[in-house]
């Protein structure tokens, strides 16, 4: 068990989009507020405090107020340079990360990662179907692993989250709160009343 007191929250709002036509899917609104506010909400009765890791219109997302740390590594190489990032820039023990895409997390999520952790480094969700590899309490203890595999040309958040002597947890009680909005239509799906 993790004290939640030392866990920042982590949204990961810096990818390309492409399924989204390359706009600034955190930006974009569900329900009157934009999707990376959802997810702040959500994760911010749960943790010490929320930062965000993105790589456009950073002046939008610090007018919330919050922290906002872009990536390191140039190109959008994916969700695990803006881990690598938070990691290098954020002085915290551990680091609950959620896509932005990700509106409907559960207000437990940390709670039950806690629970299941155990002594690995790192866990993420299993909705019962597939994994959320980037919906993760992970320690700063994997940084260095993170950096070599990166260095290496490495990409794939899944095999690196196994590769780091992590576990999933399962969560396929709540399956529908891991739905992604990766697309217009995922978009207009959830959008009340459409
Ligand atoms: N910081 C950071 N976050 C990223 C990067 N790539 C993806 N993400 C975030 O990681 C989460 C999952 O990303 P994906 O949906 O797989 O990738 P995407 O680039 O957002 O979208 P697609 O191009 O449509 O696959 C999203 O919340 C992204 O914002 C990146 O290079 N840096």
């Amino acid at each position: 068990m993790t004290d939640s007191s030392a866990v920042t929250g982590v949204v990961l709002a810096g990818g390309k989009a492409s399924r989204m036509g390359g706009k600034d899917k955190g930006l974009l609104e569900l329900n009157g507020k934009p999707l990376w506010q959802h997810v702040v909400q959500r994760l911010r009765p749960q943790v010490e405090h929320v930062v965000i890791s993105a790589n456009r219109n950073l002046d939008i997302y610090r007018a919330s107020g919050l922290t906002v740390v872009p990536d390191s590594l140039n190109d959008f190489p994916g969700p695990l340079a803006g881990i690598l990032s938070v990691m290098q820039k954020i002085d915290s023990e551990w680091f609950l990360f959620c896509p932005c895409d990700t509106p409907y997390v559960p207000e437990n999520l940390l709670a039950r990662l806690q629970v299941q952790r155990q002594q690995a480094p790192a866990v993420w969700v299993h909705d019962g179907e597939r994994d959320h590899p980037a919906i993760a309490l992970i320690n700063r203890r994997i940084l260095p692993a993170l950096q070599d595999y990166l260095a290496r040309g490495e990409r794939r958040v899944m095999v690196f989250m196994r590769e780091s002597g992590g576990h999933p947890v399962d969560f396929s009680d709540a399956k529908i709160a891991f739905a992604n909005v990766n697309t217009p239509d995922d978009l207009a799906h959830w959008q009340e009343n459409s």
